[in-house]
Protein backbone atom coordinates (compact mmCIF):
# COMPACT_ATOMS: atom_id res chain seq x y z
CA UNK A 1 0.00 0.00 0.00
CA UNK A 2 1.45 3.43 -0.84
CA UNK A 3 2.85 4.99 2.17
CA UNK A 4 3.40 2.17 4.04
CA UNK A 5 6.04 -1.23 4.20
CA UNK A 6 9.45 0.54 2.81
CA UNK A 7 7.35 3.39 1.81
CA UNK A 8 7.05 4.61 5.21
CA UNK A 9 9.80 6.62 5.68
CA UNK A 10 8.60 9.12 2.75
CA UNK A 11 5.57 10.34 4.62
CA UNK A 12 4.75 11.95 7.86
CA UNK A 13 1.63 12.29 9.29
CA UNK A 14 -0.93 12.51 6.88
CA UNK A 15 1.94 14.66 4.40
CA UNK A 16 4.55 13.24 2.33
CA UNK A 17 8.07 14.19 2.77
CA UNK A 18 9.89 15.81 -0.13
CA UNK A 19 13.49 14.50 -1.24
CA UNK A 20 16.92 16.32 -0.93
CA UNK A 21 20.78 15.41 -0.45
CA UNK A 22 19.86 11.52 -0.19
CA UNK A 23 17.31 11.83 2.55
CA UNK A 24 13.43 12.10 2.90
CA UNK A 25 13.02 16.30 4.46
CA UNK A 26 9.77 17.97 5.52
CA UNK A 27 9.93 21.53 4.39
CA UNK A 28 10.46 24.33 6.78
CA UNK A 29 7.49 26.44 4.89
CA UNK A 30 5.42 24.53 7.44
CA UNK A 31 3.09 24.44 4.29
CA UNK A 32 1.30 21.63 2.49
CA UNK A 33 -0.34 21.34 -1.09
CA UNK A 34 -3.74 18.99 -1.23
CA UNK A 35 -4.14 16.47 -3.91
CA UNK A 36 -7.38 16.09 -4.46
CA UNK A 37 -8.47 12.93 -5.70
CA UNK A 38 -9.97 13.19 -9.50
CA UNK A 39 -12.92 10.71 -8.86
CA UNK A 40 -13.96 11.81 -5.19
CA UNK A 41 -12.99 15.33 -5.06
CA UNK A 42 -11.65 15.20 -1.95
CA UNK A 43 -8.01 15.83 -0.37
CA UNK A 44 -6.44 12.14 -1.13
CA UNK A 45 -3.00 13.05 -0.21
CA UNK A 46 -0.36 16.23 1.03
CA UNK A 47 2.42 17.08 -0.21
CA UNK A 48 5.26 19.45 1.27
CA UNK A 49 4.98 22.86 -0.35
CA UNK A 50 9.24 23.48 -0.41
CA UNK A 51 11.10 26.69 -0.06
CA UNK A 52 12.86 28.90 -2.14
CA UNK A 53 15.98 28.28 0.06
CA UNK A 54 15.10 24.09 -0.24
CA UNK A 55 15.41 24.68 -3.65
CA UNK A 56 18.37 26.67 -3.63
CA UNK A 57 20.00 23.67 -1.37
CA UNK A 58 19.21 20.81 -3.55
CA UNK A 59 20.12 22.95 -6.89
CA UNK A 60 23.65 23.04 -4.35
CA UNK A 61 23.73 19.56 -3.89
CA UNK A 62 23.23 18.74 -7.52
CA UNK A 63 26.23 20.40 -8.73
CA UNK A 64 28.66 18.90 -6.19
CA UNK A 65 27.05 15.43 -6.55
CA UNK A 66 26.71 15.47 -10.84
CA UNK A 67 31.13 16.49 -10.36
CA UNK A 68 31.62 12.70 -8.88
CA UNK A 69 28.86 10.86 -10.58
CA UNK A 70 30.58 12.17 -14.41
CA UNK A 71 33.62 10.19 -12.93
CA UNK A 72 31.53 7.13 -12.13
CA UNK A 73 32.71 4.41 -14.99
CA UNK A 74 29.48 3.95 -17.38
CA UNK A 75 28.68 0.03 -16.31
CA UNK A 76 27.86 1.29 -12.53
CA UNK A 77 26.13 3.96 -13.64
CA UNK A 78 23.87 1.30 -15.96
CA UNK A 79 24.18 -0.97 -13.18
CA UNK A 80 22.46 1.42 -10.46
CA UNK A 81 19.97 2.48 -13.17
CA UNK A 82 18.93 -1.84 -13.94
CA UNK A 83 18.87 -2.28 -9.84
CA UNK A 84 15.98 0.82 -9.93
CA UNK A 85 13.99 -0.35 -12.37
CA UNK A 86 13.57 -4.18 -10.77
CA UNK A 87 12.98 -2.20 -7.38
CA UNK A 88 10.17 0.06 -9.44
CA UNK A 89 8.70 -3.12 -10.81
CA UNK A 90 8.58 -4.94 -7.59
CA UNK A 91 6.73 -2.06 -6.12
CA UNK A 92 3.66 -1.39 -8.94
CA UNK A 93 1.08 -2.57 -7.03
CA UNK A 94 1.78 0.90 -4.34
CA UNK A 95 3.03 3.44 -7.31
CA UNK A 96 0.04 2.32 -9.44
CA UNK A 97 -2.43 2.79 -6.43
CA UNK A 98 -1.00 6.10 -6.34
CA UNK A 99 -2.21 6.97 -9.80
CA UNK A 100 -5.44 5.66 -9.44
CA UNK A 101 -5.98 7.97 -6.69
CA UNK A 102 -4.26 11.09 -7.63
CA UNK A 103 -5.07 11.06 -11.45
CA UNK A 104 -7.66 8.63 -12.16
CA UNK A 105 -5.72 6.60 -14.51
CA UNK A 106 -7.58 3.38 -14.86
CA UNK A 107 -5.90 0.24 -12.56
CA UNK A 108 -4.92 -1.93 -15.17
CA UNK A 109 -2.88 1.06 -17.20
CA UNK A 110 -1.47 2.12 -14.06
CA UNK A 111 -0.02 -1.04 -13.61
CA UNK A 112 1.02 -1.00 -17.23
CA UNK A 113 2.90 2.72 -16.53
CA UNK A 114 4.70 1.37 -13.90
CA UNK A 115 5.81 -1.48 -15.62
CA UNK A 116 6.82 0.49 -18.71
CA UNK A 117 8.71 2.98 -16.69
CA UNK A 118 10.75 0.35 -15.34
CA UNK A 119 11.38 -1.45 -18.75
CA UNK A 120 12.91 2.59 -19.96
CA UNK A 121 15.01 2.90 -17.16
CA UNK A 122 16.98 -0.25 -18.63
CA UNK A 123 16.68 0.38 -22.03
CA UNK A 124 18.73 3.39 -21.15
CA UNK A 125 21.14 1.88 -19.28
CA UNK A 126 21.60 -0.43 -22.08
CA UNK A 127 21.48 2.29 -25.09
CA UNK A 128 23.59 4.81 -23.20
CA UNK A 129 26.53 1.86 -22.26
CA UNK A 130 26.07 1.42 -26.23
CA UNK A 131 26.29 5.49 -27.44
CA UNK A 132 28.49 7.05 -24.41
CA UNK A 133 30.88 4.06 -25.21
CA UNK A 134 31.42 5.59 -29.01
CA UNK A 135 32.96 8.40 -29.65
CA UNK A 136 34.56 10.05 -33.08
CA UNK A 137 37.68 9.97 -34.74
CA UNK A 138 38.23 12.17 -37.20
CA UNK A 139 41.50 13.56 -39.45
CA UNK A 140 42.37 16.77 -40.85
CA UNK A 141 43.15 15.36 -44.58
CA UNK A 142 39.83 15.65 -45.46
CA UNK A 143 39.24 19.00 -45.45
CA UNK A 144 40.53 20.86 -48.36
CA UNK A 145 44.25 22.58 -47.56
CA UNK A 146 45.11 20.05 -44.82
CA UNK A 147 46.98 17.17 -44.26
CA UNK A 148 46.68 14.79 -41.90
CA UNK A 149 48.80 16.59 -39.43
CA UNK A 150 45.84 16.58 -36.86
CA UNK A 151 43.48 13.47 -35.33
CA UNK A 152 40.26 15.10 -33.64
CA UNK A 153 38.79 12.67 -30.68
CA UNK A 154 35.49 13.39 -29.59
CA UNK A 155 33.48 12.52 -26.71
CA UNK A 156 30.06 13.02 -25.01
CA UNK A 157 30.33 14.99 -21.97
CA UNK A 158 27.36 15.69 -19.40
CA UNK A 159 25.61 19.11 -19.42
CA UNK A 160 25.58 19.14 -15.41
CA UNK A 161 22.09 19.32 -13.30
CA UNK A 162 19.28 18.63 -15.71
CA UNK A 163 15.79 19.93 -14.49
CA UNK A 164 12.62 17.48 -14.89
CA UNK A 165 9.36 18.70 -14.98
CA UNK A 166 6.77 16.04 -16.01
CA UNK A 167 3.11 16.71 -16.55
CA UNK A 168 0.00 14.89 -14.71
CA UNK A 169 -1.51 12.74 -16.67
CA UNK A 170 2.42 9.95 -16.97
CA UNK A 171 4.04 11.48 -13.73
CA UNK A 172 5.49 8.58 -13.49
CA UNK A 173 6.86 7.38 -16.89
CA UNK A 174 7.36 10.83 -18.47
CA UNK A 175 9.71 11.86 -14.95
CA UNK A 176 11.62 8.53 -15.64
CA UNK A 177 12.15 9.50 -19.31
CA UNK A 178 14.00 12.66 -18.12
CA UNK A 179 15.74 10.72 -15.18
CA UNK A 180 17.13 7.92 -16.69
CA UNK A 181 18.74 9.52 -19.47
CA UNK A 182 20.02 12.54 -17.54
CA UNK A 183 21.64 9.88 -14.98
CA UNK A 184 23.42 7.12 -17.15
CA UNK A 185 24.98 10.46 -19.23
CA UNK A 186 26.62 11.18 -15.98
CA UNK A 187 24.03 14.29 -14.74
CA UNK A 188 22.32 14.84 -11.97
CA UNK A 189 19.00 15.61 -11.60
CA UNK A 190 16.22 18.21 -9.95
CA UNK A 191 12.44 17.06 -10.58
CA UNK A 192 9.69 19.48 -9.68
CA UNK A 193 6.54 16.50 -10.03
CA UNK A 194 3.22 18.05 -11.23
CA UNK A 195 1.13 18.38 -8.32
CA UNK A 196 -1.57 15.81 -9.47
CA UNK A 197 0.88 12.94 -9.64
CA UNK A 198 3.32 13.62 -7.27
CA UNK A 199 2.47 11.42 -4.83
CA UNK A 200 3.19 8.45 -7.78
CA UNK A 201 6.64 10.51 -8.74
CA UNK A 202 7.99 10.61 -4.91
CA UNK A 203 6.93 6.74 -4.68
CA UNK A 204 8.94 6.29 -7.91
CA UNK A 205 12.01 8.84 -6.50
CA UNK A 206 12.22 6.41 -3.30
CA UNK A 207 12.65 3.32 -5.61
CA UNK A 208 15.74 5.37 -7.15
CA UNK A 209 16.73 5.94 -3.61
CA UNK A 210 16.33 2.38 -2.09
CA UNK A 211 19.01 1.27 -5.14
CA UNK A 212 21.53 3.53 -3.47
CA UNK A 213 22.57 6.26 -6.16
CA UNK A 214 24.73 8.61 -4.81
CA UNK A 215 23.26 11.43 -2.13
CA UNK A 216 22.23 14.56 -4.37
CA UNK A 217 22.10 13.20 -7.10
CA UNK A 218 18.75 13.10 -7.46
CA UNK A 219 15.95 15.48 -5.78
CA UNK A 220 12.47 15.66 -5.48
CA UNK A 221 11.05 19.28 -5.00
CA UNK A 222 7.25 19.77 -4.42
CA UNK A 223 5.12 22.52 -4.42
CA UNK A 224 2.55 24.41 -7.03
CA UNK A 225 4.02 25.04 -10.31
CA UNK A 226 2.90 28.77 -10.11
CA UNK A 227 4.38 29.34 -7.13
CA UNK A 228 8.36 27.48 -7.30
CA UNK A 229 8.17 26.90 -11.40
CA UNK A 230 9.66 30.31 -12.19
CA UNK A 231 12.23 30.26 -9.27
CA UNK A 232 13.22 26.92 -10.76
CA UNK A 233 13.21 27.30 -14.70
CA UNK A 234 15.48 30.85 -13.93
CA UNK A 235 17.40 29.52 -11.34
CA UNK A 236 21.12 29.88 -12.05
CA UNK A 237 22.49 26.29 -11.15
CA UNK A 238 20.05 24.39 -13.98
CA UNK A 239 22.03 23.87 -16.85
CA UNK A 240 19.35 21.82 -18.95
CA UNK A 241 15.43 21.91 -18.57
CA UNK A 242 13.47 18.95 -19.45
CA UNK A 243 9.60 20.01 -19.72
CA UNK A 244 6.90 17.87 -20.66
CA UNK A 245 3.16 19.79 -20.75
CA UNK A 246 0.92 22.50 -21.98
CA UNK A 247 1.20 26.02 -22.73
CA UNK A 248 3.19 26.47 -19.87
CA UNK A 249 6.11 25.55 -21.78
CA UNK A 250 6.07 28.22 -23.93
CA UNK A 251 6.52 30.63 -21.34
CA UNK A 252 9.39 28.83 -19.82
CA UNK A 253 11.24 28.75 -23.43
CA UNK A 254 10.57 32.76 -23.08
CA UNK A 255 11.95 33.18 -19.70
CA UNK A 256 14.88 30.30 -19.55
CA UNK A 257 18.36 31.23 -19.96
CA UNK A 258 21.20 30.40 -22.57
CA UNK A 259 20.59 26.52 -21.75
CA UNK A 260 19.23 23.30 -23.76
CA UNK A 261 15.43 23.01 -23.57
CA UNK A 262 13.80 20.05 -24.54
CA UNK A 263 10.11 21.01 -24.50
CA UNK A 264 6.98 18.69 -25.47
CA UNK A 265 4.03 20.55 -25.48
CA UNK A 266 0.56 19.87 -26.30
CA UNK A 267 -1.47 18.41 -29.63
CA UNK A 268 -4.17 17.82 -31.49
CA UNK A 269 -3.80 15.22 -33.56
CA UNK A 270 -5.35 14.78 -36.65
CA UNK A 271 -6.61 11.48 -37.62
CA UNK A 272 -7.07 11.51 -41.66
CA UNK A 273 -9.20 8.88 -43.58
CA UNK A 274 -9.44 7.95 -46.42
CA UNK A 275 -12.45 6.42 -48.79
CA UNK A 276 -10.41 3.31 -49.11
CA UNK A 277 -9.32 2.91 -45.58
CA UNK A 278 -10.39 -0.12 -43.60
CA UNK A 279 -13.48 1.51 -41.75
CA UNK A 280 -12.94 -1.17 -38.72
CA UNK A 281 -9.73 -0.59 -38.58
CA UNK A 282 -10.34 3.13 -37.69
CA UNK A 283 -13.14 2.85 -35.77
CA UNK A 284 -11.00 0.70 -33.25
CA UNK A 285 -8.24 3.33 -33.60
CA UNK A 286 -10.51 6.05 -33.34
CA UNK A 287 -11.82 4.54 -29.83
CA UNK A 288 -8.55 3.55 -29.09
CA UNK A 289 -6.90 6.80 -30.04
CA UNK A 290 -9.79 8.92 -28.88
CA UNK A 291 -10.79 7.82 -25.45
CA UNK A 292 -7.96 5.94 -23.74
CA UNK A 293 -7.26 7.64 -20.40
CA UNK A 294 -10.21 9.93 -21.21
CA UNK A 295 -8.92 11.47 -23.98
CA UNK A 296 -5.89 12.60 -21.79
CA UNK A 297 -3.10 12.06 -23.38
CA UNK A 298 -0.72 14.38 -25.82
CA UNK A 299 -0.80 11.72 -28.52
CA UNK A 300 -4.62 11.50 -28.39
CA UNK A 301 -6.48 11.49 -31.48
CA UNK A 302 -8.19 15.17 -31.22
CA UNK A 303 -9.71 15.53 -34.73
CA UNK A 304 -11.15 13.06 -37.15
CA UNK A 305 -10.87 14.22 -40.62
CA UNK A 306 -13.21 11.97 -42.63
CA UNK A 307 -13.85 11.93 -46.19
CA UNK A 308 -17.39 12.30 -46.97
CA UNK A 309 -18.44 9.61 -48.85
CA UNK A 310 -17.48 7.07 -45.92
CA UNK A 311 -18.49 9.85 -42.96
CA UNK A 312 -21.43 8.14 -42.57
CA UNK A 313 -20.27 4.40 -41.91
CA UNK A 314 -17.28 5.46 -39.84
CA UNK A 315 -19.53 8.02 -37.44
CA UNK A 316 -22.07 5.00 -37.15
CA UNK A 317 -18.91 2.38 -36.41
CA UNK A 318 -17.56 5.00 -34.15
CA UNK A 319 -20.54 5.26 -32.12
CA UNK A 320 -21.39 1.77 -31.66
CA UNK A 321 -18.37 1.21 -29.93
CA UNK A 322 -18.44 4.45 -27.86
CA UNK A 323 -21.65 2.64 -26.57
CA UNK A 324 -19.45 -0.17 -25.03
CA UNK A 325 -16.73 2.28 -23.25
CA UNK A 326 -17.42 1.77 -19.61
CA UNK A 327 -17.84 4.87 -17.62
CA UNK A 328 -16.83 4.87 -13.88
CA UNK A 329 -14.22 4.78 -11.16
CA UNK A 330 -10.32 4.11 -12.04
CA UNK A 331 -10.46 1.31 -9.31
CA UNK A 332 -13.23 -0.92 -11.40
CA UNK A 333 -10.43 -0.10 -14.42
CA UNK A 334 -13.65 1.51 -16.29
CA UNK A 335 -12.46 2.73 -19.67
CA UNK A 336 -13.38 6.31 -19.31
CA UNK A 337 -12.67 7.88 -15.51
CA UNK A 338 -13.17 11.31 -14.30
CA UNK A 339 -10.66 13.95 -15.70
CA UNK A 340 -8.35 15.35 -13.69
CA UNK A 341 -9.94 18.21 -11.86
CA UNK A 342 -12.91 20.42 -12.23
CA UNK A 343 -11.18 23.11 -14.04
CA UNK A 344 -10.47 20.84 -16.66
CA UNK A 345 -13.74 19.08 -16.60
CA UNK A 346 -15.53 22.83 -16.77
CA UNK A 347 -13.13 23.69 -19.54
CA UNK A 348 -14.24 20.87 -21.97
CA UNK A 349 -17.84 21.63 -21.03
CA UNK A 350 -16.93 25.10 -22.67
CA UNK A 351 -15.93 23.31 -25.66
CA UNK A 352 -18.98 21.03 -26.02
CA UNK A 353 -21.72 23.95 -25.48
CA UNK A 354 -19.68 26.38 -28.21
CA UNK A 355 -20.34 23.06 -30.53
CA UNK A 356 -23.72 22.91 -29.59
CA UNK A 357 -24.53 26.86 -29.97
CA UNK A 358 -22.84 26.80 -33.41
CA UNK A 359 -24.51 23.40 -34.72
CA UNK A 360 -22.48 19.89 -34.12
CA UNK A 361 -24.53 17.61 -34.41
CA UNK A 362 -23.73 15.24 -31.29
CA UNK A 363 -23.57 11.10 -31.39
CA UNK A 364 -24.55 10.67 -27.57
CA UNK A 365 -25.93 13.45 -25.17
CA UNK A 366 -23.29 15.44 -23.52
CA UNK A 367 -23.52 13.63 -19.61
CA UNK A 368 -21.53 14.85 -16.95
CA UNK A 369 -21.36 14.25 -12.93
CA UNK A 370 -18.41 15.89 -11.31
CA UNK A 371 -15.27 15.51 -13.16
CA UNK A 372 -16.37 12.44 -14.59
CA UNK A 373 -17.52 13.16 -18.27
CA UNK A 374 -19.07 10.25 -20.85
CA UNK A 375 -17.59 9.59 -23.78
CA UNK A 376 -18.68 12.00 -26.71
CA UNK A 377 -19.08 11.93 -30.15
CA UNK A 378 -19.41 15.56 -32.15
CA UNK A 379 -20.13 15.19 -35.74
CA UNK A 380 -20.39 18.18 -38.17
CA UNK A 381 -17.55 20.17 -36.78
CA UNK A 382 -17.22 23.24 -38.80
CA UNK A 383 -14.17 25.32 -38.15
CA UNK A 384 -15.69 28.13 -36.41
CA UNK A 385 -16.00 25.99 -33.86
CA UNK A 386 -13.33 26.29 -31.14
CA UNK A 387 -12.98 22.28 -30.58
CA UNK A 388 -11.76 22.79 -34.52
CA UNK A 389 -8.76 23.56 -33.10
CA UNK A 390 -8.57 23.89 -29.13
CA UNK A 391 -7.29 20.39 -27.30
CA UNK A 392 -10.02 19.39 -24.63
CA UNK A 393 -7.08 16.79 -22.92
CA UNK A 394 -10.88 14.63 -22.20
CA UNK A 395 -13.27 12.61 -23.67
CA UNK A 396 -14.69 14.50 -26.41
CA UNK A 397 -13.86 14.20 -29.98
CA UNK A 398 -14.85 16.31 -32.82
CA UNK A 399 -15.58 14.70 -36.89
CA UNK A 400 -15.01 16.89 -39.74
CA UNK A 401 -15.92 15.93 -42.91
CA UNK A 402 -13.76 16.55 -45.71
CA UNK A 403 -14.58 16.32 -49.41
CA UNK A 404 -10.97 16.17 -50.81
CA UNK A 405 -7.40 14.93 -49.17
CA UNK A 406 -6.36 18.59 -49.01
CA UNK A 407 -8.63 20.17 -47.15
CA UNK A 408 -7.66 17.50 -44.62
CA UNK A 409 -4.02 18.16 -44.50
CA UNK A 410 -4.55 22.01 -44.56
CA UNK A 411 -6.68 21.88 -41.46
CA UNK A 412 -3.63 20.06 -39.50
CA UNK A 413 -1.38 22.34 -41.01
CA UNK A 414 -3.46 24.94 -40.26
CA UNK A 415 -3.04 24.18 -36.23
CA UNK A 416 -0.52 26.06 -34.21
CA UNK A 417 0.25 22.33 -33.26
CA UNK A 418 2.22 20.08 -34.61
CA UNK A 419 3.00 16.57 -32.76
CA UNK A 420 1.61 13.62 -34.05
CA UNK A 421 -1.22 12.81 -37.24
CA UNK A 422 -2.01 9.66 -39.09
CA UNK A 423 -3.42 8.52 -41.86
CA UNK A 424 -6.13 5.78 -42.73
CA UNK A 425 -5.76 4.19 -46.44
CA UNK A 426 -4.65 0.89 -47.99
CA UNK A 427 -2.77 2.69 -51.40
CA UNK A 428 0.47 3.09 -49.13
CA UNK A 429 2.23 5.71 -52.16
CA UNK A 430 -1.07 8.57 -51.21
CA UNK A 431 -0.05 7.75 -47.30
CA UNK A 432 3.79 8.49 -47.79
CA UNK A 433 2.51 11.89 -49.46
CA UNK A 434 0.30 12.83 -47.00
CA UNK A 435 2.77 12.25 -44.14
CA UNK A 436 5.29 14.12 -46.10
CA UNK A 437 2.51 17.40 -46.34
CA UNK A 438 1.41 16.67 -42.65
CA UNK A 439 3.32 19.45 -40.71
CA UNK A 440 3.33 17.14 -37.69
CA UNK A 441 6.59 15.45 -35.61
CA UNK A 442 5.18 12.37 -36.30
CA UNK A 443 2.65 10.13 -38.88
CA UNK A 444 1.10 6.81 -37.95
CA UNK A 445 -0.20 5.22 -40.78
CA UNK A 446 -3.07 2.81 -40.30
CA UNK A 447 -2.55 3.59 -36.37
CA UNK A 448 -3.59 5.82 -34.18
CA UNK A 449 -0.42 8.78 -32.61
CA UNK A 450 1.54 7.02 -29.96
CA UNK A 451 4.47 8.03 -28.46
CA UNK A 452 5.50 4.54 -27.58
CA UNK A 453 8.17 2.62 -27.77
CA UNK A 454 9.60 4.76 -25.84
CA UNK A 455 12.67 4.58 -27.77
CA UNK A 456 11.46 5.94 -30.90
CA UNK A 457 12.34 9.63 -31.78
CA UNK A 458 9.23 11.45 -29.93
CA UNK A 459 9.21 15.16 -31.18
CA UNK A 460 6.71 17.80 -31.84
CA UNK A 461 6.86 21.01 -34.40
CA UNK A 462 5.26 24.43 -34.26
CA UNK A 463 4.27 24.62 -30.62
CA UNK A 464 4.18 20.98 -29.86
CA UNK A 465 7.42 21.24 -28.49
CA UNK A 466 11.01 22.20 -29.00
CA UNK A 467 13.98 18.94 -29.54
CA UNK A 468 13.41 14.97 -29.77
CA UNK A 469 12.77 12.60 -27.62
CA UNK A 470 12.61 9.28 -26.76
CA UNK A 471 15.68 7.50 -25.19
CA UNK A 472 18.70 7.79 -27.62
CA UNK A 473 17.91 11.15 -27.86
CA UNK A 474 17.24 12.32 -24.88
CA UNK A 475 20.81 10.86 -23.73
CA UNK A 476 22.24 12.82 -26.82
CA UNK A 477 20.02 15.72 -26.18
CA UNK A 478 21.55 15.76 -22.55
CA UNK A 479 24.89 15.52 -23.70
CA UNK A 480 27.36 18.16 -25.58
CA UNK A 481 30.10 17.36 -27.39
CA UNK A 482 33.96 17.84 -26.45
CA UNK A 483 36.83 17.63 -28.58
CA UNK A 484 40.69 16.77 -27.91
CA UNK A 485 43.10 17.34 -31.50
CA UNK A 486 46.40 15.79 -31.43
CA UNK A 487 48.35 17.87 -33.16
CA UNK A 488 51.37 16.14 -34.81
CA UNK A 489 54.64 17.89 -36.37
CA UNK A 490 54.46 16.08 -39.67
CA UNK A 491 51.62 14.77 -41.54
CA UNK A 492 50.89 11.09 -40.78
CA UNK A 493 49.47 8.23 -43.07
CA UNK A 494 48.31 5.17 -41.42
CA UNK A 495 49.42 2.22 -43.58
CA UNK A 496 47.50 -0.83 -44.03
N1 LIG B 1 3.91 16.47 -25.91
C1 LIG B 1 3.91 15.67 -24.86
O1 LIG B 1 4.73 14.77 -24.73
C2 LIG B 1 2.90 15.84 -23.79
C3 LIG B 1 2.18 17.00 -23.65
N2 LIG B 1 1.26 17.12 -22.66
C4 LIG B 1 0.47 18.35 -22.57
O2 LIG B 1 0.37 18.74 -21.20
C5 LIG B 1 -0.86 19.36 -20.95
C6 LIG B 1 -1.53 18.73 -19.76
O3 LIG B 1 -0.65 18.52 -18.71
P1 LIG B 1 -0.56 19.52 -17.47
O4 LIG B 1 0.16 18.81 -16.37
O5 LIG B 1 -1.89 20.08 -17.18
O6 LIG B 1 0.37 20.65 -18.09
P2 LIG B 1 0.92 21.97 -17.38
O7 LIG B 1 1.72 22.68 -18.44
O8 LIG B 1 -0.13 22.70 -16.68
O9 LIG B 1 1.91 21.42 -16.24
C7 LIG B 1 3.03 20.65 -16.56
C8 LIG B 1 4.04 20.77 -15.44
O10 LIG B 1 4.49 22.12 -15.32
C9 LIG B 1 4.40 22.54 -13.98
N3 LIG B 1 4.26 23.98 -13.93
C10 LIG B 1 3.14 24.74 -13.85
N4 LIG B 1 3.46 26.06 -13.87
C11 LIG B 1 4.80 26.13 -13.97
C12 LIG B 1 5.73 27.20 -14.07
N5 LIG B 1 5.36 28.47 -14.04
N6 LIG B 1 7.03 26.89 -14.17
C13 LIG B 1 7.45 25.61 -14.19
N7 LIG B 1 6.62 24.56 -14.12
C14 LIG B 1 5.31 24.82 -14.02
C15 LIG B 1 3.22 21.76 -13.44
O11 LIG B 1 3.23 21.75 -12.04
P3 LIG B 1 1.86 21.81 -11.19
O12 LIG B 1 1.16 20.54 -11.48
O13 LIG B 1 2.32 21.95 -9.80
O14 LIG B 1 1.10 23.01 -11.70
C16 LIG B 1 3.48 20.40 -14.07
O15 LIG B 1 4.50 19.73 -13.36
C17 LIG B 1 -1.65 19.20 -22.23
O16 LIG B 1 -1.58 20.38 -22.98
C18 LIG B 1 -0.92 18.09 -22.97
O17 LIG B 1 -1.08 18.08 -24.34
C19 LIG B 1 1.04 16.12 -21.78
C20 LIG B 1 1.74 14.95 -21.87
C21 LIG B 1 2.69 14.71 -22.90
O1 LIG C 1 1.46 12.35 -22.46
C1 LIG C 1 1.15 11.61 -23.33
O2 LIG C 1 0.13 11.73 -23.94
C2 LIG C 1 2.07 10.48 -23.57
O3 LIG C 1 3.28 10.99 -23.97
C3 LIG C 1 1.46 9.50 -24.50
O4 LIG C 1 2.18 8.35 -24.49
P1 LIG C 1 1.61 7.13 -25.35
O5 LIG C 1 1.18 7.74 -26.64
O6 LIG C 1 2.76 6.20 -25.53
O7 LIG C 1 0.49 6.60 -24.55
Amino acid sequence: MAGTGVFAEILDGDVYKYYADGEWKKSSSGKAVAIINPTTRKTQYKVQACTQEEVNKAMESAKTAQKSWAKTPLWKRAELLHKASAILKEHRAPVAECLVKEIAKPAKDAASEVVRSGDLVSYCAEEGVRILGEGKFLVSDSFPGNERTKYCLTSKIPLGVILAIPPFNYPVNLAVSKIAPALIAGNSLVLKPPTQGAVSALHMVHCFHLAGFPKGLISCVTGKGSEIGDFLTMHPGVNCISFTGGDTGIAISKKAGMIPLQMELGGKDACIVLEDADLDLVAANIIKGGFSYSGQRCTAVKVVLVMESVADVLVEKVKAKVAELTVGAPEDDCDITPVVSESSANFIEGLVKDAKEKGATFCQEYKRDGNLIWPLLLDNIRPDMRIAWEEPFGPVLPVIRINSIEEGINHCNASNFGLQGCVFTKDVNKAILISDAMETGTVQINSAPARGPDHFPFQGLKDSGIGSQGITNSINMMTKIKSTVINLPTPSYTMG
